[in-house]
């Protein structure tokens, strides 16, 4: 997945949030949005999901060739955040069940594998409601990781986890998601010492 952005800029009724946003996110590459608390980097992420319409400029969005319209960009990408909730009510086998008939997962690897590679085929029958925070986070990370899709969009990913966590989400990215287009959104090296590409909003204000 290719995303342009031509002169792209966002405000918040009178505050521009970043303007004059002109780059281009090649397929197959990883990048890293940096900047201080506050500075947009997560309104970016969801302005490169579609789920935020931007006030200027414009946003392409190409795969093999073949432009992705706005309204359908949704298909094409997974995105963990801390503002996509999970569903507390469902196991997480339910929750991965779910999210599959709407964006298959990766092929060849079955939904007790998952559960087993990110620690949690023990508490796979238990309602999301009762896991640890770190739990939640894994669980969120796995769905849009195995998710069968050419864009992985991850804002703040390792939020909660423990050092394991990190040490898996590491893993996660590199078995299984190294050939997508990846824009993590992070101030820790430790969430983005795979992205090849660093950028820092502040150069965008
Ligand atoms: N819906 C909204 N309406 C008005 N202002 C908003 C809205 N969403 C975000 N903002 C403002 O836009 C700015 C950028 O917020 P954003 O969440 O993108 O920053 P961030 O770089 O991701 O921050 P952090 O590192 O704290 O997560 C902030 O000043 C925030 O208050």
């Amino acid at each position: 997945m290719t995303i342009k952005l031509s002169n792209v800029g966002k405000r918040f009724n009178r505050d521009w949030i970043f303007r004059n946003t002109s780059y281009t996110f090649l397929a197959g590459h990883h990048y890293a949005i940096t900047g201080s608390n506050g500075s947009g980097k997560s309104t970016l992420l969801q302005a490169l999901a579609g789920s935020l319409g931007i006030s200027e400029g414009k946003i392409e969005w190409e795969l093999n060739d073949r432009a992705i319209t706005p309204d359908s960009i949704y298909n094409q990408l997974a995105i963990a955040a801390p503002y996509v909730e999970v569903i507390e009510e469902m196991t997480a086998v339910e929750f991965l069940l779910f999210h599959q008939q709407f964006k298959p997962l990766l092929k060849g690897i079955s939904l007790d594998e998952i559960l087993f590679i990110i620690g949690l085929d023990k508490a796979a029958h238990k309602q999301i409601r009762y896991y640890s925070s770190g739990m939640k986070q894994r669980i969120k990370l796995a769905q849009a990781i195995f998710s069968n899709v050419p864009l992985l969009l991850l804002d703040e990913p390792c939020t909660n986890l423990d050092l394991a966590g990190f040490d898996l989400y590491n893993k996660l990215i590199r078995d299984y998601a190294n050939y997508k287009t990846i824009i993590v959104s992070s101030n820790d090296i430790n969430e983005y010492s795979f992205c090849e590409n660093v950028i820092s909003i502040m150069d965008y204000k």
